[in-house]
């Protein structure tokens, strides 16, 4: 997949696969590509090459068709109508099935399960919701329809210690039901939650594998994500099955 913006070439050989189930994190230095490739996938910026979401060939979409296809969206800024209550962030975010089919309704109890805290607060003004329960909104409107993939970007930019690890269990508990692409900083919640990484630098895929082999190898974390061997997640990390069929391919087209 390639991207220029105003003759800027910002992405140049982006190629990653997500894994059908479980978390599988997107990560990078700083301006790496990593928030251009999820808007590319989402068909927020121009792009060429080739994105497949379980199979379907889905480049040439426009954002709402994307969207119907089955991927929720969480991005980087939270997406939420400040003005309008948390119940109607949510109703906006309500459509059918994948593909256009009908039949499927919005799964309100998934997202009040997951978080109760949108259900005693749905009268309330988004804008006056904390960090962490803006979150929650932008997170259960990807789990309201039933989705094939979730793309979250930095869910945890920004917030308290404590609000963080709340963020990753429920991305913990979405990835249960849905594959998750997640964009991410903070390499602990990455150690937990992500079983398989792809790493980009400079606008190129320049890794793609098991997350606990890439943060125990002390020379290539130092080289791509530029984490020092004394960093506490350099070694004995835990590992995880990368299951055989991708459901989003993001490749360079010959
Ligand atoms: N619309 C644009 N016009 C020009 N340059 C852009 C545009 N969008 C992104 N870039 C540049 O492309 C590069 C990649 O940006 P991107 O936001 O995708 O990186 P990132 O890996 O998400 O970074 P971060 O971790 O800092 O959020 C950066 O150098 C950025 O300045």
């Amino acid at each position: 997949m390639r991207v220029v913006i105003d003759g800027l070439h910002i992405l140049h050989g982006v190629d990653f696969d997500v894994a059908p189930a479980g978390v599988t994190a997107l990560l990078g230095r700083n301006g790496a590509g990593k928030t251009t490739t999820v808007k590319a996938v989402m068909g927020l910026v121009p792009r060429t090459g080739s994105i497949r979401l379980s199979g379907a060939e889905i480049s040439s979409l426009p954002t709402h068709l994307v969207v119907r296809h089955g991927i929720g969206y969480a991005p980087e800024d939270r997406g939420i109508f400040a003005r309008l209550t948390v119940a109607e962030n949510l109703r906006l975010a309500e459509r059918g099935a994948p593909g256009g089919a009908e039949g499927s309704e919005p799964n309100y109890s998934l997202v009040h399960e997951l978080f109760p805290e949108l259900k005693e607060r749905s009268g309330q003004l988004a804008g006056t919701l904390s960090g962490g329960q803006q979150q929650m909104v932008a997170i259960g409107r990807t789990l309201l329809n039933q989705n094939r993939l979730i793309i979250a970007d930095e869910p945890t930019k920004g917030l308290a210690p404590k609000i963080v690890s709340e963020v990753a269990e429920v991305l913990a508990r979405a990835a249960e039901a849905v594959p998750v692409l997640l964009v991410e900083q903070n390499l602990a919640l990455v150690r937990r939650l992500a079983g398989t990484c792809a790493v980009l630098a400079d606008g190129r895929t320049a890794h793609q594998g098991d997350t606990a082999e890439l943060l125990a190898d002390e020379e290539a974390a130092r080289r791509l994500l530029g984490v020092g061997s004394r960093h506490p997640l350099a070694g004995g990390l835990r590992s995880a099955a990368t299951p055989a069929t991708p459901v989003v391919t993001a490749e360079v087209k010959p």
